[in-house]
C-alpha cells in the first residue's frame, strides 16, 4: 500500500489476509466478507472529517481488492458499497456505508436463493449432477431441487490442487445427497453417468466466456463431446463489466507449493534440489468458451451465454472504473 494511504482497520487487514490465503474463498463468499469488512472500517473509524472518512474507506477497498484478481464479485462488491457512501458528516457517512454494506449482503443472499430456484427447474427428479470445485451458487440449485422434493445424486470432482471438491461433497452429504467422489482425471469416464455438469463462476465475460476453477474448460469440452449439458450458476455480481470494453480477466497464478509441496519436491528433483529446469505452474482458473456452455443461471433467469452481454449493459451501463473511483 502507498505510504500516504491512511491505515486500515485490523479487521480489514485480517479479512484481506484470509482472502489471499483462501481461508475465505469462493467468489460470493469473498464478496460478502469484503462488504462486511468495509462496514467494519466505517463503524470503527476515527476519521476527523468527511474527506478523511472517504480516504479511509477507499484505502480499505484497495487493500481488499489487491488480494485475488479473478473473481469480479470482489470489485463489484467494493464498488457497490463505496457508491452508497453519502452524507455531509462523518456520522452520516458511517451510517450510509454500513447500511449499504448490509443491503449488499442481503441482496447477495437473496440472489443466490433466487438463482437456486431457477437452476433447480433445470434438474429433473432422479438426475445425476457432476460438479467441479465448490460453488455456493451451484449448490443453491441442488438445494432448491431438494426442497422441491426431487431426488438428486452427485458425482463430485476432487479439484486439485486444493481439493475444494471435498467441501462440496461434505455439504451434499449433509443434505443427504448420494455422492460419488472422483479424481479429476476420471471425469470423462463418469460423464456417461451424468445428466448435467453444474459449476459456478468467478467471472463471466461479455462474450459469455465463463471464468471458473482450473479444469472447468476441459470438463465442459468433454461434456459437450458426451452430450451432457453444462449449466453455470452465477449471480449477476459475477458479470465482469470491464470485459464490455475489451479487457480480459486476469487469471490468478498461485504458489507452486500447492502443486508440489516442499516436502515432496525431492521426489521430482532427486539430488538436484535447486534444479532450475523444473518449472511448476499453478493457474487457479481457466476460461470456458461460450460455445461449451448451455445456460448461465442467474437470479434474473437463465441466459444462453451469447446473450449475457445484454444483461450486463442493463446492469452496468457501458463501462466502469476502479471500485474506488467516483
Ligand atoms: O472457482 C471457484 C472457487 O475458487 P477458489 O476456491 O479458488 O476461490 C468457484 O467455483 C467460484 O468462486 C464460484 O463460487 P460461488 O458460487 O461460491 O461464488
Amino acid at each position: 500500500m502507498d505510504e500516504d494511504q491512511p491505515a486500515v482497520d485490523p479487521v480489514v487487514a485480517e479479512t484481506a489476509e484470509d482472502i489471499a490465503t483462501m481461508e475465505i474463498r469462493g467468489a460470493a463468499t469473498i464478496a460478502d466478507a469484503a462488504a462486511d469488512a468495509l462496514a467494519t472500517q466505517a463503524d470503527r473509524t476515527d476519521a476527523a472529517d468527511p474527506a478523511a472518512f472517504r480516504d479511509e474507506l477507499r484505502a480499505a477497498a484497495k487493500v481488499l481488492y489487491e488480494t485475488r484478481p479473478t473473481a469480479v464479485s470482489l470489485p463489484n462488491a467494493l464498488r457497490y458499497v463505496l457508491r452508497g457512501m453519502a452524507g455531509d458528516t462523518v456520522s452520516e457517512l458511517r451510517a450510509s456505508t454500513i447500511a449499504r454494506a448490509e443491503e449488499f449482503r442481503t441482496e447477495l443472499e437473496q440472489a443466490q436463493d433466487q438463482l437456486g430456484k431457477v437452476g433447480a427447474n433445470r434438474l429433473r427428479d432422479g438426475d445425476v449432477v457432476m460438479t467441479h470445485c465448490h460453488s455456493t451458487d451451484a449448490l443453491s440449485c441442488i438445494e432448491a431441487a431438494l426442497d422441491a422434493g426431487k431426488h438428486v445424486e452427485a458425482i463430485v470432482k476432487e479439484t486439485r490442487p486444493r481439493k475444494q471438491g471435498h467441501i462440496t461433497a461434505r455439504q451434499l452429504r449433509e443434505w443427504g445427497v448420494p455422492v460419488t467422489l472422483i479424481v479429476d482425471n476420471a471425469a470423462r469416464r463418469y460423464l456417461d453417468d451424468a445428466d448435467h455438469v453444474l459449476v459456478g463462476a468467478d467471472s463471466i465475460a461479455a462474450d459469455g466466456g465463463v471464468i471458473n476453477k482450473i479444469g472447468t474448460s476441459g470438463l465442459a469440452v468433454n461434456a459437450r463431446e458426451r452430450g451432457v449439458p453444462v449449466m453455470v450458476a452465477a449471480q449477476t455480481i459475477k458479470l465482469h463489466p470491464d470485459t464490455m470494453t475489451g479487457h480480459t480477466v486476469a487469471i490468478e497464478m498461485r504458489d507452486e507449493s500447492e502443486v508440489l509441496p516442499d516436502a515432496e519436491r525431492a521426489d521430482v528433483t532427486g539430488e538436484r534440489s535447486d534444479d532450475e529446469g523444473l518449472v511448476v505452474e499453478n493457474p487457479a482458473f481457466d476460461v470456458t468458451p461460450p460455445r461449451y456452455v448451455d445456460a448461465i443461471v442467474t437470479e434474473r433467469g437463465q441466459f444462453p451465454p451469447e446473450s449475457i452481454v445484454t444483461l450486463m449493459r442493463d446492469l452496468f451501463g457501458e463501462t466502469t472504473g476502479e471500485p474506488w473511483e467516483p
